[in-house]
């Protein structure tokens, strides 16, 4: 049996791309193989799967345009050719998915900015309301003012926080290799691919030796990580290689191509689970019997015109706890509007919120994403 077939059809991916890839090897940008993915990513669009592509490969085409052979060592130098490389990545793509109609967006994000609760949320809607434009988001880690990924070359796990963030069905991580192998085939001719294993399989990570290539330097062993992380979420992650005939186009037809990483949780509950173990809760929401009934019967987002009441000291992203009443606890979720502006708008409708704040962000005080029922 194809042992993919099992898995749901997926509705949302992120395709990373790395730089070992995308370059040739340190030849410049491979146009032709973008043109190529950039075709199939477009075929994926019509058939209703949503997007985001997370690319490596800006130090590379830096390196390239600056005439350097050799990825430099300093930090600045590195910073330097990303910020030179960037401009060429994004007119590759802009101009390859421009044949099929489609708009790309630069997103540049580091870690801090999907750890930070707020700054999280604005992450979130910027690459939603792109998705429900029919916007390809080209998201890269912004090297000029964060080297976590630059210093490591690994946009693996930029990718799988990605898929965190927009609650990917999967993540597809195209890469130099046909997939994961039980040795790194670079100096194991025997090695054997790895078609299928469960996330948390301890084995995974003996297998991937820590070095790699060049250019991308991340390895395996960063896509492995990569995979767990993307699994907090509920998302498959595939590991492929990107020089597979049609590879996206057949994976999106149930195709077992690569090393399929499996979750093992279902997106909605492991999400869920993620959200209310993420952080400590900093305020308390008190809801209106109404607002009650509709969290719990309807599954709902909570919006400022069902609570009563707001204390603690949050922020916007924060978790806060839900109660009714009695103070008996309903739900938990992440909060689109501080302390301070929720005082002023609970109990008023959504459309008001505007004209009390001086600004709106969200319509929910709570969007239901972002709620667990306890
Ligand atoms: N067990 C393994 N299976 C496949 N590749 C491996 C393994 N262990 C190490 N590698 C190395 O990982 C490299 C891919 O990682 P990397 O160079 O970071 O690529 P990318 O730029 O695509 O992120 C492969 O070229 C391969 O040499
Ligand atoms: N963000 C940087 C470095 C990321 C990187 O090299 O990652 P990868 O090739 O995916 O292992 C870049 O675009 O060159």
């Amino acid at each position: 049996m194809n042992t993919q077939q099992s898995v749901e059809k997926p509705q949302r991916w992120v395709v990373k791309i790395g730089s070992a890839l995308l370059t040739a090897n340190g030849k410049g940008l491979d146009m032709a193989a973008i043109a190529d993915w950039t075709a199939q990513m477009a075929q994926l669009r019509q058939q209703g799967i949503e997007l985001v592509l997370v690319s490596s490969g800006a130090v590379a085409v830096g390196m390239s345009r600056l005439g350097w052979t050799e990825r430099p060592h300093a930090l600045h130098d590195l910073q330097a050719a990303a910020a030179l490389g960037q401009m060429g990545l994004v007119q590759a793509y802009e101009s390859c998915f421009q044949k099929f109609g489609l708009h790309t967006a630069q997103v540049l994000l580091g870690h801090d900015d999907i750890s930070a609760r707020d700054r999280y949320l604005n992450a979130r809607g910027t690459l939603t309301t792109l998705l429900k434009l029919g916007v390809i988001p080209v998201v890269n880690e912004n090297d000029t003012v964060v080297t976590d990924e630059i210093r490591f070359g690994d946009n693996d796990t930029l990718a799988a926080l990605v898929a965190n963030l927009i609650d990917a069905d999967r993540l597809v991580i195209l890469t130099d290799q046909d997939g994961l192998y039980n040795a790194d085939p670079r100096s194991n001719p025997d090695a054997r691919l790895v078609t299928e294993a469960a996330v948390d399989d301890v084995s995974l990570e003996q297998m991937a030796g820590g070095s790699a290539g060049a250019l991308g330097r991340g390895g395996m062993v960063t896509k492995i990580r990569a995979a767990k992380l993307a699994a907090r979420s509920g998302a498959n992650t595939v590991i492929v290689g990107g020089a597979l005939d049609e590879v996206l186009l057949r994976l999106s037809l149930q195709q077992s191509l690569g090393t399929l990483l499996k979750a093992g949780r279902r997106p909605l509950v492991a999400r869920k689970q993620w959200l209310a173990g993420m952080s400590r809760v900093n305020g308390v929401v008190q809801l209106d019997d109404g607002a009650v009934k509709v969290l719990r019967e309807s599954g709902r987002s909570l919006l400022p015109v069902g609570v009563r009441a707001v204390s603690g000291s949050f922020g916007r992203g924060d978790l806060v706890s839900c109660t009714d009443a009695g103070g008996h606890e309903i739900a938990r979720g992440l909060v689109n509007y501080n302390v301070f502006d929720a005082q002023q708008i609970i109990g008023k409708g959504s459309e008001q919120i505007e004209d009390i704040l001086g600004y709106r962000c969200e319509e929910e005080l709570i969007h239901r994403d972002n709620l667990v029922l306890v």
